[in-house]
């Protein structure tokens, strides 16, 4: 790979503010390296789910400049916009499983939207879904699924695609710490393959099990942690 390749994600002077409300975040600059991990992490209300949206491009920053796999995304068009978030894989807090779909059927739809066959990904999701422990699972509708297999079914989602950027908003609030372990596991090996992993969490005990690098949101900054 060339030394000029673009950051995943880059942020000058990043101000956002959500309508007449105060700033919740200020003047936040940082870059995401291609095929790096760090944990995202700070108080409740800190505004982490805030920077994920802002990366997402699913609200816009009040000032500054946010880039996004190098292309700066102020007037993007939506077409644009669509093509750079099918490059990222995003486990959401609240899981957004479509409740008409089954697991697997939820966790294919990424390779469906691509334009693949079912023959041809049937395997990849089945072994997947059984990397998380949802084999036996498979065929029922989210509404029926504890939490944990819920936020187990939003990660399999989300990596099913081999994503540039992963996102993940506390995603093992849910899960035992034996799963959570499991699961930062997962996260590292996709990592290795080449994918830039953000994680955002509380959970301590789950960050100090790797030595990765952290960003430190508080009273709207952000500090980083190397
Ligand atoms: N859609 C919204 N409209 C107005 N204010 C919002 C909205 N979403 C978040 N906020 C406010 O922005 C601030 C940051 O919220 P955010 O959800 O980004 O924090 P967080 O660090 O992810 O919190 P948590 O860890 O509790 O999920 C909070 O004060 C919150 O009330």
């Amino acid at each position: 790979m060339s030394g000029t390749e673009a950051p995943a994600v880059h942020f000058e002077n990043v101000g956002m503010r959500y309508g007449m409300g105060p700033e919740v975040l200020s003047d936040v600059s940082f870059e995401i390296a291609p095929r790096s991990f760090q944990f995202l992490t700070g108080p409740s209300g800190a505004g982490k789910t805030t920077l994920l949206r802002l990366i997402l491009l699913s609200v816009r920053p009040t000032r500054g400049l946010v880039s996004v796999f190098g292309e700066e995304v102020s007037g993007i068009s939506n077409e644009a916009l669509t093509g750079l978030r099918r490059r990222m894989g995003v486990v959401f807090q609240d899981f957004r499983l479509l409740d008409h779909l089954t697991t697997y059927e939820n966790v294919a739809l990424p390779l469906r939207v691509q334009g693949r066959s079912e023959t041809n990904y049937r395997a990849e999701v089945v072994e997947l879904l059984r990397w998380v422990g949802l084999g036996e699972r498979m065929h029922v509708l989210p509404p029926l699924l504890s939490g944990g297999e819920k936020q187990r079914a939003a990660i399999a989602r989300a990596l099913i695609a081999r994503p540039e950027l992963l996102l993940a908003d506390e995603p093992t609030g849910n899960v035992d710490p034996t799963l959570a372990r499991r699961l930062l596991r997962l996260f590292m090996e996709l990592n290795k393959l080449g994918t830039s992993v953000l994680i955002a969490t509380h959970d301590f005990g789950l960050m100090d099990l790797i030595d990765a690098r952290r960003l430190v949101l508080g009273d709207g900054r952000l500090r980083i942690e190397e």
